[in-house]
């Protein structure tokens, strides 16, 4: 462990840069070339990359993340050369040079029908074309890979980037209510414990294979922006998702069992206590 070269895909993003700044404060080393220097939908330059650096641990955060953005050409966008093609050529040059591969997905593979919490095993039936996408990365990962980390989150929050905690923050700025959409039920993910979760699973060396991780408990849009601004005068107001279109379908209950990663020892905190020690990072 102590010899692995690790690689962060998507190292500028919201995950990366967490990521960055955990193994920065461990003081880890990395390669982390931006989509500039390494765009992932380039095979040739990916291979060229693996086969230069030779990095033994990959943690690929790198992804197109407009949900909506996504809807607008199936199957041709941006979102399919990125999540889908650009996640094949990442796997097959990680398996060239015998690497191993930390892969984050989204519960958006599925499609919110179920009543009881997803399993890792349940097989994905997205509903929209980033969803759609991931699942394609997905199986590139599971066909190509043999030494590979699946880990699927959702509603991640962090300090770095764009997110529904800063998205509210901001609307409570300047506004004296704000419509939050009551029926769409998941569970939170502070990026911080994902990437905690991931240094985790390569220092533990757990198994490989599909892992759900979000902070414990769930709640809905509304619930969360309730807890996010509840030392704010802001009033809320509870909408449905058909009195707030969008074009990308979510799913209306998407949540993960996480018995999985619980099972290897990993303690993950509650939305709520995650949120409040994020309030209070970002507010000292
Ligand atoms: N943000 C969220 O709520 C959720 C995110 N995820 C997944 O978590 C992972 C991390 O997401 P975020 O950090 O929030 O995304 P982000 O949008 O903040 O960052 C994406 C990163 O990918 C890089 N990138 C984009 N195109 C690239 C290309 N062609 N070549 C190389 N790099 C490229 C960007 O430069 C950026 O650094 C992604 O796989 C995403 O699908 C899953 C569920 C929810």
């Amino acid at each position: 462990m102590i010899n692995d070269k690790i690689l962060i895909l998507g190292a500028t993003g919201q995950l990366g840069s967490q990521l960055r700044e955990l193994l920065d404060s461990q003081a880890m080393d990395y390669l982390a070339p931006s989509s500039k220097q390494l765009d992932i939908t380039n095979a040739d330059l990916v291979t060229q990359y693996f086969q230069k650096y030779q990095p033994t641990i990959i943690f690929d955060c790198a992804a197109y993340t407009n949900v909506d953005g996504a809807e607008d050409e199936p199957g041709k966008t941006l979102d399919h050369k990125i999540n889908a093609e650009g996640t094949k050529f990442v796997a097959q040059a990680a398996e060239m040079i015998k690497a191993t591969l930390f892969y984050i997905s989204t519960d958006y593979v599925f499609d919110g029908n179920k009543i009881t919490a997803y399993l890792p095993e349940d097989r994905p039936h997205p509903q929209c074309e980033y969803g759609r996408t991931k699942a394609e990365g997905e199986t590139s990962v599971l066909n190509i890979m043999s030494k590979y980390y699946i880990i699927r989150t959702s509603w991640v929050f962090g300090q770095y980037g764009h997110n529904f905690v800063y998205t509210m923050l901001q609307l409570a700025e300047n506004h004296s209510q704000i419509k939050v959409v009551t029926d769409q039920i998941g569970r939170p993910t502070w990026a911080k414990t994902l990437a905690q979760f991931m240094i985790y699973a390569w220092r533990q060396k757990i198994s490989y294979g599909i892992y759900q991780l979000s902070n414990d408990n769930y709640c809905s849009w509304y619930q969360f922006a309730q807890e996010i601004l509840t030392d704010k005068k802001v009033k809320l107001i509870p909408i449905s998702s058909a009195d707030y279109p969008q074009k990308a379908q979510r799913p209306q209950r998407s949540i993960m069992n996480l018995d999985k990663v619980k099972a290897t020892g990993f303690l993950i905190p509650t939305w709520q206590s995650a949120l409040r020690e994020f309030k209070e990072e970002i507010t000292n």
